[in-house]
């Protein structure tokens, strides 16, 4: 069984789409990291998995269940953290806990709630309105995690976290993982994230699911982006050095760019010691780039087949 099947899924908004042709499948036990820029279709795609919208047409399924037809028994098996947390302002962390507990049956004693409160470093006994973007990110996080759930669904869960929070929130994460199973999709637009707890990840742009990769292929033998610009003014692609290190270099009228491709950083700088440089920027590809590189490479093969 498939924890997240989606066929020929489009969603419209009007004469927009919110997603559109998605095909995509998340294996049970599986991280699966969803990235995309802003207004991508993220969101769209998580609020059709927790039956917040329906699709507009094609065929989605969740933990094996059509979701043709309300299933509202489908909520208990699934942990949400929606990306802006609606939550009762005047009760207590501790209250709102109680409350979700009792809706799934449960009283807070009988969970791990308190243990993740203070491995989050989250206090219980503050009202809700005086809750910090950070404590309230918290709580939803705790929310969600009540019931154990078999798929966690975390919507841009990490904003407002401190780095140390972050690193035990997914500490935790692989933990659920190996220790139950649990299936965990999480949305966000930071690819550390994605690369310290995934393992595969799927970029969605402009509602259009672009590819999903490993995450070990989609980092491995990457090369690095070069930024130069150098003494001398003007266009100087045609000069040997440069070609040497990449046929490709462009010219933007300032800067020259160019990747270093499959040879080592080091064999790329110290060609480019013998040129007189004015100014120099080494970077890794963004994780957009990198999916727009596949991308292309797939696109260029499919032609040429
Ligand atoms: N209820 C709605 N009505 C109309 N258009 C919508 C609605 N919800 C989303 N959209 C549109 O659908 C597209 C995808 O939005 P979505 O919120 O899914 O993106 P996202 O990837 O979650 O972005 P962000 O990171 O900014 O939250 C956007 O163009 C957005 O304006």
């Amino acid at each position: 069984m498939l924890a997240v099947e989606a066929v020929g899924v489009h969603k419209k908004f009007g004469s927009t789409y919110g997603v559109k042709d998605l095909n995509m499948s998340v294996e049970q036990g599986e991280v699966f990291g969803f990235i995309g820029p802003n207004g991508a279709g993220k969101s769209t795609t998580i609020r059709m998995i927790m039956q917040l919208l329906s699709p507009s047409s094609g065929e989605l399924h969740v933990l094996g269940t059509s979701m043709r037809q309300e299933q509202p028994e489908l909520r208990r098996r699934i942990g949400y953290l929606p990306s802006e947390i609606i939550l009762y302002p005047n009760m207590t962390g501790r209250e709102m806990l109680e409350f979700t507990a009792r809706a799934h049956g449960l009283k807070v004693k009988q969970t791990e709630a308190l243990q993740y409160a203070e491995r989050l470093q989250w206090d219980p006994g503050i009202k809700i309105k005086a809750y910090s973007l950070g404590n309230r990110k918290k709580l939803g996080i705790i929310l969600a995690l009540l019931h154990q759930p078999e798929l966690l669904i975390l919507d841009e869960p990490t904003s407002g976290l401190d780095p140390l929070v972050q690193h035990e929130f997914f500490q935790m994460l692989g933990e659920f993982n190996r220790k139950w199973g649990m299936t965990i999709f999480f949305s966000t637009h930071v690819l550390s994230e994605v690369e310290k707890v995934c393992q595969r990840v799927a970029f969605i742009r402009d509602g259009e699911l672009l590819r999903i990769s490993r995450m070990e292929d989609l980092s491995a033998g990457r090369s690095h982006r070069i930024m130069l610009r150098l003494e001398m003014p003007g266009d100087q692609r045609e000069n040997d050095l440069l070609k040497f290190i990449d046929a490709k270099v462009q010219f933007d009228g300032t800067y020259h760019w160019f990747d270093t491709g499959g040879n080592p950083l080091s064999n790329t700088l110290a060609a480019l010691s013998r040129l007189p440089i004015a100014d120099l920027t080494i970077r890794r590809p963004t994780i957009e780039e990198m999916f727009m590189d596949d991308y292309r490479v797939q696109h260029a093969e499919e032609e040429r087949v």
